[in-house]
This record gives C-alpha cells, structure tokens and sequence, in this order.
C-alpha cells in the first residue's frame, strides 16, 4: 500500500510540475487530489472539493462509466459552467484490482481532431484487412458501417443472394437481407448469435456482430454459415448434446421440485434404512433441529434436503455449508457474514452469511463435529438468540431458520473429551437419525445400480442395460468405504470408460484402486499409487494417535484442515480410523 501511496503522490507532483490539468478519483468516486491548473480550469476553490465525491462537484463526469467499465474514455466534451471541456479519463489498475481514475482535461482541441482521424485511419484498416480476408471462404460474409449501410461482402454472399457487390455497395443492408437485426446490434453493441435463417431449404447460422475500434463502434459484420459445413455439423452435435443434458438436468430439477413425497427418490428398502426414512418424514412436519450421524458418503445431505422438501419450509432456501470444508478463519463470516470494511478483502457493501440467507427456510452444517469451539459458541447463541450479528458489525439481524446438522463423529466421546459443547450437543440432538453405512445394508446395492445406471445413461447419452455376474458379485462384496458417494464415483468412472455400444458393464470398466484387492490395490508399484498409500496410511496414524480428532490429526500432519478433510474424502475414510485399517 506504502509504495502504491507513493507512486499517486509521485503522478500528482508530476502532472502539477507539468502545469497538466489533472484530477485523481478514487475507485469509490472519491476526489483525492487535483493540480492547480485542473482547480483554476474548473473554478473549484481550495478546500471545497477535497474529501468530495467527483459527482457533487461535477454531475455531468463520465467518471462512473469509466469505474463501473474499467475501460478508458478519451476527449470526452461536456458542458461545465458555460463552457465546454473536453476530458480525457484512464482508469488505474493494480494486481487486477481498480484503483482509480485519472482524469486530464484536454487543452487543445487538436487533439481530439487528431484521435478521431487515428480512429478513421483504424477502422479503414480494419476494412482492408476484412476485405483481405473475405476472399472465397464457405461462409457468407457481409460489412457495413455504423450507418448498416453495406460496405463489402464476399463472393460466397453475392452467389448466396445473386447479386454483385458493385450493385449492393451503399445500400442498407436491411433492404437486400430484411431479417437481419443489425440496427439493434449497432445501437447497443451487442452481438446476436446463435440463430438460424433459412433459403431455398437450406439452413445457416446467422451471426451479426458489432465492430469496435476502441470505444467506437465502427460498423457491423455478420456471418451466413451454411450448417451442411462439416465444422459446423459437429457443432451443432455438441449444441444438441448440450441442448439434452440441459432438458436433463431441467426434468431432474422439476421432478425434485414437485415431488410428493420426497422420500420416495432415497433409495433404500433394507429394514433399518425403513425405519430412518419414516422417522424423518415425521419429524420434517416440524420445526425441530435434528441431528443426522452417519459415516461420509451415506446420504446425509440427502436426507437433510427431503427433511426441508417435506416440511412447512419447502418453499423457502435450503442453504447448505460444510463446517470441515472452510477454512477456520473464515468460518465466522461464511455463517455470519460481514459489513464493508470489516477485514482486507471483505467486499463493498459487506456480504450476508449463511444464516441470514437460509431465512425462513432450512440451514444444513455438515461436519458440525469439525466446528471449532469458539464457533460452537456462536451457532448457540444464533439459536437461543434468532438474531445475529455480522463480522465488524453492531446490529442484531432478526433469523428464522430451521437447523440441521450432521456429522460422521462420534459427539458424545467428543463432549466427554471437552471437543464439543454440551449445551449445543443437546440442543442439536433433539432428534437424531443415524445412517446406516452401505456395507451394512448391501441389499439396497442392486436398486442403487439401477437408478445410478438410469441416471448415467440419461447424462451421457448411453444404453447401458445392467451389468455382468462378475460385476455383480464385486459389487455386492466390497466394503465401500466411501458408500454411496463412492459407488456413484465408481459407476460414473465405468461410464467414461464405456466402448461405442456397449450394453453391459463389467469389472474391467471399474477403477483399479476400487478392484485391485482393496480401496488402494497392494500389488500396484506405480510411484502415485505408492505415494497415495503411504499418504493414506499416515492419515490413518495421525486418526489413531488423536482418537479420530480430524482437527488434531489435521495438525500433526502439518495441513490445513480443509486439506485434511479433502484427502479423507479422496482415500474414502470417514475418520473414524477403525473402520478401514
Ligand atoms: N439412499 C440414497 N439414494 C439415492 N442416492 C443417494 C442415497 N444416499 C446417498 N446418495 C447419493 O450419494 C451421494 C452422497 O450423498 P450425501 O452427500 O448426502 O452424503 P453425506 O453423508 O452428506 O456425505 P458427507 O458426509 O461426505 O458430506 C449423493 O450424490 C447422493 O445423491
């Protein structure tokens, strides 16, 4: 900041030992310095403008276009106490951030004339250059100035509409090609693309472009591009890849959205998922916190969101955070938000946290095991207090939302070790639901398969039917560490891997960490599969040593927490260390 300080003081001595008439605005519009020759030029008195902002002095400045564009504006003329200025305006960057404007006002005319014949000289350029390159290219190409008066075509466009360019030049473009919406892409500068225009049967894209020199936008191009050409062909597969995922992933998010029950898309038909299922769609008619344990990958989240479909809340926001995943530093503000000012970085106006965007609806704290005692505290007293106040701030904001919270740890040891506070433990475990992990519940694998198979298919564009006995007997008798999610990650893995029609998937498709004998296979002497069990194994010596704290083993290790987390993710260990050894 010190040496940035210094090189403003540095452009202020240096436009006033110039005689330039000159002024500084800060990123906020803040007046922060002005020569003597910029005060004497604009009638401002000594004392008046400083610590004002450049629109109280001067309402007319094209300042705030330049802050809220970035871009530089050059000889701009406008009217200032009956008289007409002409000021040129760069705005100063620094590490990508906008620090400013610097304002010149122009002292000769001459100079404008001069941009102007510069910005002439360029665009003429710039025609040659198109003119060039609009040669015999399978592509219709047209060039019209800001008027959308034709300046050039090419040879594809005069065969296309059966005309010579000698007879076209001058001539509107709208009344050789009425479709065109080349007046509305010159008066705004935004390009139209991505449509289609058809003649005799014959389909093209049509693209119409704006052409800038500068500032200035100069004339227009637009593009014919027949869709029969081979680029083209494979384009308009991808569109229409895209076009069916995005009807995909529309149809997913209505069927969520007006699903009776929303229980019904949790798969699970053993006895004890049964169990969990019906007690949560009680208690969503609620209003009470609920507790949901179970290992990573088991379907936490999952239910948590059905708990808020079903309840009276569904119509308000289901705002999800996880506690292990950021880190510690700025867990506070995340769930609390900030005012402007509040630390470097915090951004303008300041930022609602978590609990103030949840409002009215369901706020889920995944890992809240990993929430660091001070934070426990906090999340307590938003409870007991349904208000909060945001980092830097003063003033208690109103919150209603229903709490979540689920984790993979055990709490009780936790609170028994003094890790967890009693008093939030027991306001969280008003009801609990606990998980079954799937290696305990391998009669809903088949029916996972199924809908992960249908939902895969639909994603990819694929037919995959089932799976063969090999397969199927792998499926059934891996231990899934990481369960649900990690079944889901191995199919998706199958998929990529798919040959051109094939129907049936097999153990060869799956990632060999996952079938090479265990999560990471023994007899794999590759460096990246040796380094990854070495890593593993640590992790689970730094679990052991601090009896599943993942904060702990997080420091013993030497990395950060949301580090640490991310590799318990990857080798699919829950954190309690037992379970994988
Ligand atoms: N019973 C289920 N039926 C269908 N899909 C499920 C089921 N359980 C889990 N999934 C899927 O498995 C993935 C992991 O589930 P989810 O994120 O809810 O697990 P989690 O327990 O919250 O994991 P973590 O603790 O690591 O955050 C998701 O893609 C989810 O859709």
């Amino acid at each position: 900041m010190r040496a940035l300080e210094l090189k403003l003081d540095e452009l202020a001595g240096l436009c006033e030992g110039l005689d330039l008439p000159a002024y500084w605005v800060d990123r906020y519009g803040f007046i922060q310095w002005a020569t003597s020759a910029a005060l004497q030029r604009l009638g401002w008195p000594e004392g008046l403008w400083q610590g004002r902002r450049i629109s109280e002095m001067m309402p007319q400045s094209r300042i705030f276009e330049v802050l809220a564009g970035g871009q530089s504006l050059r000889c701009r003329e406008l009217t200032y106490i009956g008289e007409t200025i002409q000021i040129s305006y760069q705005p100063c960057w620094r590490d990508g951030e906008l620090l400013g404007v610097w304002a010149v006002i122009e002292q000769q005319e001459k100079s404008c004339l001069e941009l102007e014949e510069e910005e002439i000289g360029a665009s003429r350029l710039l025609i040659q250059m198109y003119e060039t390159l609009l040669g015999d290219l399978l592509l219709g190409l047209a060039v019209v100035d800001s008027n959308g008066v034709i300046i050039t075509v090419n040879q594809y466009w005069e065969k296309l509409f059966g005309v010579n360019l000698a007879e076209i030049q001058g001539m509107p473009l709208k009344t050789l090609f009425p479709e065109s919406h080349m007046g509305q892409v010159l008066a705004t500068g935004q390009p139209r693309i991505g449509e289609t225009w058809t003649r005799d049967d014959e389909v093209y894209f049509l693209s119409e472009l704006p052409l800038r020199c500068g500032e200035l936008i100069i004339g227009g191009l637009v593009k014919l591009v027949p869709v029969e050409n081979v680029e083209t062909r494979d384009l308009v597969a991808r569109y229409q890849l895209l076009e069916r995922k995005l009807l995909f992933y529309q149809s997913e998010l209505s069927a969520l959205k007006h699903e009776e029950d929303p229980f019904v898309a949790i798969i699970g038909e053993n006895p004890h998922m049964v169990k969990v299922k019906n007690m949560a769609r009680k208690v969503a008619r609620g209003d009470a916190t609920v507790l949901i344990l179970g290992e990573s990958g088991t379907g936490k989240e999952v239910f948590a969101q059905a708990i808020h479909r079903a309840s009276p809340r569904a119509d308000q926001p289901f705002i999800s955070i996880n506690c292990a995943a950021i880190p510690e530093n700025l867990l506070e503000a995340e769930l609390f938000g900030y005012e402007e000012g509040a630390f470097t970085g915090a951004v303008k106006g300041g930022k609602a946290g978590k609990f103030e965007l949840a409002h009215g609806g369901t706020l889920f704290l995944d890992e809240i095991g990993d929430m660091p005692l001070a934070m426990q505290a906090k999340i307590l007293r938003a409870l007991q207090e349904r208000q909060i106040v945001r980092v830097g701030g003063h003033k208690p904001i109103p919150v209603d939302v229903r709490l979540i919270a689920a984790t993979n740890r055990d709490l009780v040891a936790m609170m028994q070790a003094g890790e967890f506070r009693s008093d939030l433990y027991y306001r969280l475990s008003v009801i609990t639901l606990q998980l079954p992990p799937l290696r305990e519940r391998r009669d809903d694998i088949p029916a996972l398969v199924k809908m992960l198979i249908e939902k895969f298919n639909k994603k990819y564009l694929t037919s995959v039917e089932g799976y063969d006995k090999e397969l199927e007997r792998f499926l059934l008798s891996y231990s899934w560490p990481g369960n649900v999610r990690q079944l889901e990650n191995v199919l998706e893995y199958a998929f990529n891997m798919l040959e051109p029609g094939q129907k049936l998937l097999t153990l060869q498709d799956l990632p060999e960490q996952v079938t090479g004998g265990g999560p990471l296979g023994e007899n794999d002497l590759r460096l990246e599969t040796v380094v990854a069990r070495a890593e593993k194994k640590a992790i689970l010596q730094a679990l052991q040593a601090t009896r599943g704290n993942r904060m702990e083993a997080a420091r013993l290790l030497g990395i950060q927490r949301s580090a640490f987390y991310q590799k318990l993710k990857k080798y699919g260990l829950s954190g309690k260390e037992e379970d994988h050894d």
